[in-house]
């Protein structure tokens, strides 16, 4: 059996948090134990895609956010008809506040009801969304439509696959895309967050894949803040998906993911599930393999659908709350 490398290195930093971390009061109020610094991660793409197996990650999540951010989306509605809700919470909260509705405890019945009651609108009332649901300039707009000195849009990703399909040597070491726009923090705070996964930077390497006869792609992402229950293992998903992505629509085959940290953090309300989910780690599966719908050409053209997952066999899920 192939050994499942990257996630044999998340699990080595979960136990590295948890035994040299130190108690934090965070943000949220939930409070962390945190690690900074410290934590970097490799994934060799020509060998595994990184999937967890110890837990079910529920990969087509992932896949359409990803397709949400590569659209340059940053409103909850195609989410929701996604059926996707891993960022209902922000501009449900938001929205609240902005109404003068009282914010329920987060899970309970009333909770559920109002959320409810909220996404029903989202996805009927077009001008409720573009009101309520709206997550300020978040990813999608950074990436695709970051704000140029001269109010200009400038299309990041766009850029980065036109460089490397021109070979633009000036480029070789500034192919980067930031979605830590400053002067747009606030606003992105409002409804949304200020960007976790900040910054990434991509290598084209003059070295030529024997098997596939084209040049590697590697990439290397900087994670300002991580929550390595709930969040890392769909950021490793999505990232590797992106290189894979960009690797596919500029001719080249995608090798190395760097994955590094400043603050990498477990919720206490996590702490429980992270021990049970490194109980798994001497029965892992054999990591999973990603095909990419050779049909598309364009980084903007790709669809939750245009990745397919084969062969993921996991352990059940397990469940944490997010903290908002
Ligand atoms: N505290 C926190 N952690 C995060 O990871 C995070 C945020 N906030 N805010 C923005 C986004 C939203 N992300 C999220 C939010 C929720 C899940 C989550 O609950 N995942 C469940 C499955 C959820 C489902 O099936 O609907 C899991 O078990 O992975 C994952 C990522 C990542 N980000
Ligand atoms: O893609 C993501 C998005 C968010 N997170 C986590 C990291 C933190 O736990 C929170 C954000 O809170 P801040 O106070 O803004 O750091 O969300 C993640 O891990 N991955």
């Amino acid at each position: 059996m192939k050994k499942p490398r990257a996630e044999l290195q998340y699990l080595h930093w979960a136990k590295k948090i948890l035994d040299e971390g130190e108690p934090t009061d965070d943000r949220t109020g939930v409070g962390t134990i945190d690690l900074f610094g410290e934590p970097q991660m490799r994934v060799d793409l020509r060998e595994e895609f990184p999937l967890l197996t110890s837990k079910l990650v529920a990969h087509r999540l992932v896949r359409s956010e990803l397709a949400w951010m590569l659209r340059g989306d940053t409103n909850l509605r195609y989410l929701a008809e996604q059926d996707n809700h891993i960022w209902d919470e922000w501009p449900f909260v938001s929205y609240l506040r902005s109404e003068g509705i009282e914010v329920p405890e987060q899970g309970s019945d009333e909770w559920k009801q109002e959320k409810d009651t909220y996404l029903k609108r989202i996805l009927t009332d077009k001008t409720f969304a573009d009101k309520y649901g709206d997550l300020g300039p978040v990813y999608g707009h950074q990436w695709r439509a970051w704000e140029g000195y001269h109010g200009q849009p400038i299309d990041q990703l766009r850029q980065v696959q036109e460089a490397l399909r021109t070979n633009d040597r000036s480029m070789g070491r500034r192919l980067i895309v930031s979605a830590w726009n400053v002067g747009n923090l606030e606003e992105m705070n409002k409804a949304g967050l200020p960007p976790c996964h900040t910054l990434f930077q991509f290598n084209a390497s003059n070295k030529t894949d024997p098997t596939t006869g084209k040049k590697y792609l590697d990439m290397k992402l900087y994670q300002r803040s991580a929550d390595w229950f709930l969040g890392v293992p769909f950021n490793m998903v999505q990232y590797a998906m992106l290189l894979s992505a960009m690797a596919h629509v500029t001719g080249r085959t995608p090798r190395y993911f760097y994955h590094t940290f400043g603050s990498a953090h477990i919720y206490k309300n996590h702490e429980e599930q992270v021990r049970a989910q490194l109980a798994r780690e001497g029965e892992l599966y054999e990591p999973p393999r990603l095909e990419i719908n050779p049909r598309v050409t364009d980084i903007s053209d790709f669809e939750a659908d245009d990745f397919t997952i084969i062969g993921y066999k996991h352990h059940p899920a397990i469940k944490g709350q997010v903290a908002i």
